[in-house]
């Protein structure tokens, strides 16, 4: 379970969010929604370990993320707007190296062995994501949408609990929201989190998605 736990936050001497609790539990998806400059953003950073909160903290399963920082890493899947995608690498050989950075040998948070994911995984997570014919071209050749989508294409194989995605949705057309969306409905079925921002319609079904309005 994710806690945000009376969370203030000040930048540009600008109150973005003042005395902000909530919970999220196993199996939830969250939205997190605001106009432009409402501090979506930045709280998601902070929820992500990255960003100086004025008060208040973040727990994870009831410990405060900072103190046990090293646990919560192992579960959170993180994408913000710097995607992380290696210009000089493939798309393929970008998501090899996703798996090889975060693929712990020993039990997975979502139960049972972490799962090492095959080549044939890797190649049909990129075609996910309609990258199918250019797992090859190096992503700095790849168009920022394209790139974008290689980061994407991790959460296929993921082994994190938490996701939180931070405009997950850019560039991305209405058959990939489509596509997307089933992902993130089987992620909370198996017991994951997704967190997110987006700017874009997603899950007609009001009931799949909770949102959580900043900025009011
Ligand atoms: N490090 C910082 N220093 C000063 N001001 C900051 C910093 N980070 C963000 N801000 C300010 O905080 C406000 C919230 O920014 P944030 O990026 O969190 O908004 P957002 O809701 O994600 O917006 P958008 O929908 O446009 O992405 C903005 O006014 C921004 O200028």
């Amino acid at each position: 379970m994710l806690s945000v736990e009376k969370l203030s936050c000040i930048r540009d001497e600008r109150v973005l969010f003042d005395d902000l609790s909530f919970t999220v539990e196993s199996g939830e998806l969250v939205q997190i929604e605001g106009h432009n400059g409402a501090g979506k953003t930045t709280l998601l950073r902070i929820i992500a370990g990255l960003g100086n909160t004025d008060e208040g903290r973040v727990c994870w399963n009831q410990e405060d993320i900072l103190s046990a920082r090293e646990e919560y890493h192992q579960e959170l899947l993180f994408l913000g707007h710097q995607t992380g995608v290696k210009r000089e690498l493939t798309a393929f050989e970008n998501l090899a190296f996703f798996q090889a950075m975060h693929t712990e040998v020993g039990e997975s948070p979502l139960g049972g062995s972490a799962q090492v994911f095959g080549d044939d995984a890797l190649w049909q997570a990129l075609a996910h994501v309609g990258l199918a014919g250019r797992e090859d071209v190096p992503a700095g050749q790849l168009s920022a949408g394209q790139q974008r989508r290689v980061a994407l294409a991790r959460l296929w194989i993921s082994n994190h609990r938490l996701w939180v995605l931070d405009e997950p949705l850019t560039a991305i057309d209405k058959q990939g929201v489509r596509v997307l969306e089933r992902l993130f409905l089987a992620h909370a079925q198996r017991g994951g989190i997704v967190l997110l921002t987006t700017h874009q319609d997603m899950f007609t079904d009001s009931d799949q998605l909770r949102k959580i309005k900043l900025g009011q």
